[in-house]
């Protein structure tokens, strides 16, 4: 896969205060994750890939070019930030079709652009023309996708978009992002969502203080190393210690750690792969009611270590 963005030795600081410390990257097409705590430094990476602020020492090239003060370069990239940027009181067409036609093109060029923009993010049509106020947060992070959209990118960048969706929710926006990628779009993506982040990206950027950890979290971010499933899981259901003996006997367990008040049952893995391949039947001949499965200990988290407040 080509490499679309490169950064040597790049350095940002803001006055003492250390931005982004003496880092080397690459992006490959497709989808990549950057991954850190509060604070590590993913808005600076975001802010010199766009041409945003200037590097304070080394380099960054994005399409073979520096992004800074180059309209070539930009206009190749979509930049989502985290911050609501849609006035709620506009319809989506209509908004979409206003911005093109501030960009120079035909009002019925414009409307052709906004409709393959919102198809491509699955907006359902009954919504185009109703008020973004009416809209869930789902909805409304989809118009801002949407809108990034409309000069037809190679590169998306987004900033948390994943944040206040359900889980349903970021698995659309999930799948509308791997459609995007499959078409020839790429995506840099940030979150702290780190299980979604694992499934749907196939590169990674961890970033802490400002540096990236060391060599050997690079080998683990790569998706050719990591392990395909979680080697623990926490699951929340109505007879942990019955569960816990079910999967003791089926030889699934290498360890466990049942929290009797809040019905939860904590599990380390002898073979995570052989558990995944089988869960529904495991789950259902336990005869144990179950409320959520949700993994835990990814290797993201691991690399990325504790953090300030990195959430999971
Ligand atoms: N304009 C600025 N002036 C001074 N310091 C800044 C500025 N922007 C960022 N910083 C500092 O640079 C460091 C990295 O901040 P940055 O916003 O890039 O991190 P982040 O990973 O995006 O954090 P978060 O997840 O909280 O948004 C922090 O210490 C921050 O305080």
């Amino acid at each position: 896969m080509s490499t679309i963005v490169q950064a040597e030795n790049l350095s940002r600081f803001y006055g003492v205060v250390l931005g982004l410390n003496n880092v080397n990257f690459r992006i490959r097409r497709g989808i990549t994750g950057l991954v850190g705590p509060n604070g590590a430094g993913k808005t600076t990476l975001f802010r010199l890939l766009t041409g945003q602020v200037k590097p304070s020492s080394g380099t960054i090239t994005v399409f073979g070019g520096n992004p800074w003060n180059n309209p070539d370069v930009q206009a190749r990239l979509a930049y989502c930030p985290e911050s609501e940027t849609v006035p709620a009181g506009l319809r989506p067409l209509e908004w979409l079709t206003g911005l093109g036609m501030i960009s120079g093109l035909s009002a019925s060029d414009a409307t052709k652009r906004a409709n393959e923009s919102l198809e491509r993010v699955k907006l359902a049509p009954q919504y185009w023309k109703k008020r973004i106020t009416t809209y869930s947060k789902g909805m409304r992070q989809r118009v801002k996708l949407a809108q990034c959209l409309m000069h037809a990118p190679e590169l998306i960048i987004l900033d948390e978009p994943m944040n206040g969706l359900d889980p349903m929710g970021r698995e659309e926006f999930s799948q509308v992002l791997r459609e995007l990628a499959r078409d020839g779009t790429s995506v840099l993506i940030s979150s702290h969502i780190l299980h979604d982040l694992e499934a749907l990206c196939s590169d990674f950027i961890l970033l802490r203080w400002g540096r990236i950890p060391n060599a050997a979290n690079q080998e683990v971010a790569s998706a050719e190393t990591r392990k395909r499933w979680p080697e623990a899981t926490t699951i929340r259901c109505e007879e942990p210690e019955k569960l816990a003996r079910y999967l003791f006997d089926q030889h699934l367990l290498r360890g466990c750690e049942i929290v009797p008040e809040s019905d939860t049952l904590h599990v380390r893995w002898r073979d995570a792969e052989q558990f995944y391949a089988g869960f529904d039947r495991y789950l259902l001949e336990s005869g144990v009611r179950i409320f959520e499965v949700r993994s835990t200990a990814t290797f993201l988290e691991k690399a990325v270590g504790p953090g300030p407040s990195l959430d999971s």
